[in-house]
């Protein structure tokens, strides 16, 4: 997998994956017990920093290790051995009064090994069953910590028999208010296929080597990558034998809106769009405002209806504007664009009476411009499927609701991905929610970076104008998932200080002063 740029992010392993990782790993000469040693290090050493900050300090600090049978259980009870020896205990601390531990009979000879050294220690490890005999007790304590060791990369199926009634009272001991819930490598209950109901979400996972792709589709969930002693050639090695699926991070991605000293208009970022029929043409002005607002120097705009000019020049004069009947006719013969974006503000009605003239017109663009960029936004995301539309780079942005009218299918767990990537086939399709993914070719992209502002009308025209205006600017050779993750992340800085999509262009004109 390749990550060109400022575009930041990181790989994203299924479950399978993770086991040919783990695999390989062993087959070199990595003792399992090794693994979950280094694992349960790496963990202990941020739960202190960020969970048990006072831990020997604070009598009333109590944590709860959960374990499962799996290796997964092996950790929490390595975790566990290593609390027991922490160089900054009171020597004569008693860890029972401490520290709970609930376990299921440990399967692996590795956690077999780190059972019996807890055992050594002097720790008590109750039957997992009696959790919830336990509850009453836990809910009274003030600052409770809960590792949960349930299950991880090993489950296959929904919960059941002891780890679900182990899940219920976490549950119960979570919606009494005050405990703290951490995940060892994925939170129980977590399969490709979904989430179980029953599971409770953590504040925190810890996962061991890189992001497990099932944590990147949960909104809003924090995740901590530990390394615990994997062979990064591995992990490459896996990594290019299936499709590369990535977690995009925010980055600074300004050079994308970057203008030259010595550019004029057109080098500037020359774009065309199609937009905003009568009473929508808010939606067109937004998208217009953003392109040029962070930085482009020339856009030709067509309008569906022509009682919309007025209002269009009165409000920026700086477009140029014609009819859409016009769209043919500007394609033969007006200089072509970089970039055209279709669709804010259009009803799908309205795209059906244009479609014969924006395919037959972007037919032609396509031949004049060899490095046309077509966005389509809303009902025009249709054009992408119609057989006749050419072969040029596009990108569709739809939400939810839009991408299933075209077909697409339900994205809502790992198990979907491929199918989603599969039917925007040779498209790239972003596709718009609370976790946003970019479908592409060759990779799949996760945005999972929740902001309740940008769910406000007009935050999709803004998107669409910094779109345009990347994907004609002086980086938009770059790959489409950069243009891409550029103005997510430019558009969340703007949405961080404000929640109106006109008072986030006034900061993007500020920061791109
Ligand atoms: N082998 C390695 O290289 C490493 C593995 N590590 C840990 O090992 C984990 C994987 O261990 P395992 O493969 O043992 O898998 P798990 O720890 O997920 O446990 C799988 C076990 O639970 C049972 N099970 C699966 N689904 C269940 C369900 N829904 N309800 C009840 N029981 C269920 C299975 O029959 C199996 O016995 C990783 O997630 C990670 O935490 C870490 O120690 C790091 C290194």
């Amino acid at each position: 997998m390749k990550l060109s740029n400022g575009n930041k992010g990181h790989a994203l392993v299924r479950y399978d994956d993770a086991r040919s990782i783990d695999t390989l790993t062993i087959q070199q000469g990595n003792d399992e017990t090794l693994l979950m040693g280094l694992a349960a290090a790496g963990a202990l050493h941020h739960l202190k920093q960020e969970y048990l900050t006072r831990f020997w300090n604070s009598e009333g600090l109590q944590l709860v290790i959960v374990c499962g049978s799996g290796n997964n259980g092996g950790d929490g009870l390595a975790l566990a051995g290593l609390l027991c020896a922490d160089p900054d205990r009171y020597p004569d601390a008693d860890i029972n009064k401490r520290m709970s531990v609930y376990a299921l009979p440990p399967k692996s000879a590795a956690s077999q090994f780190y059972e019996a050294k807890l055992r050594r220690q002097g720790v008590t490890i109750r039957p997992l069953q009696k959790l919830s005999e336990d509850v009453a007790e836990m809910v009274k304590h003030n600052e409770l910590t809960i590792v949960e060791a349930l299950l991880g990369t090993g489950q296959s199926r929904l919960p059941a028999g002891d780890i679900a009634t182990a899940l219920q009272a976490i549950d119960t001991i979570r919606n009494a208010g005050r405990a703290k819930l951490v995940a060892l490598d994925v939170p129980a209950g977590l399969t490709e296929s979904g989430l179980a109901d029953s599971a409770p979400t953590p504040d925190c996972v810890y996962t061991f080597g890189s992001e497990k792709a099932v944590t990147a589709l949960i909104p809003g969930l924090r995740v901590r990558r530990i390394p615990c002693g994997f062979e990064s050639q591995n992990e490459e090695a896996v990594f290019a034998a299936s499709t590369a699926l990535y977690r995009s991070e925010p980055s600074d991605a300004l050079h994308f809106f970057r203008r030259n000293d010595a550019d004029h208009k057109y080098s500037a970022g020359h774009a065309w769009m199609v937009a905003g029929e009568h009473d929508m043409e808010g939606a067109a002005l937004l998208a217009l405002q953003a392109f040029l607002g962070s930085g482009g120097g020339y856009v030709r705009h067509f309008h569906p209806s022509p009682q919309s000019r007025e209002r269009y020049l009165s409000i920026l004069p700086s477009a140029i504007y014609h009819d859409a009947t016009d769209f043919v006719k500007a394609c033969e013969v007006q200089k072509p664009p970089r970039s055209i974006l279709i669709g804010p503000g259009m009803r799908s009605d309205t795209v059906d009476s244009l479609r014969e003239a924006l395919i037959e017109g972007l037919t032609i663009l396509s031949r004049r411009q060899q490095r046309l960029t077509v966005i389509l936004d809303a009902a025009a995301c249709s054009l992408a499927f119609d057989d006749r539309f050419p072969s040029v780079q596009c990108l569709i942005t739809p939400h939810v609701a839009e991408w299933k009218s075209l077909g697409g299918p339900a994205v809502s767990c790992v198990d979907d991905l491929e199918a989603a990537r599969a039917f925007s086939g040779r498209i790239h399709a972003y596709l718009k929610g609370p976790v946003s993914f970019l479908f592409a070719p060759d990779q799949i992209a996760v945005y999972n970076a929740p902001l309740p502002s940008l769910a406000v009308a007009g935050s999709g025209d803004l998107f669409g104008g910094l779109l345009l205006r990347a994907a004609c600017g002086h980086e938009a050779d770059r790959p489409i998932c950069d243009i891409v993750s550029a103005c997510v992340a430019l558009q969340r800085r703007s949405a961080e200080s404000s929640m109106h999509p006109e008072q986030q262009l006034k900061f993007i004109q500020e920061i791109l002063a």
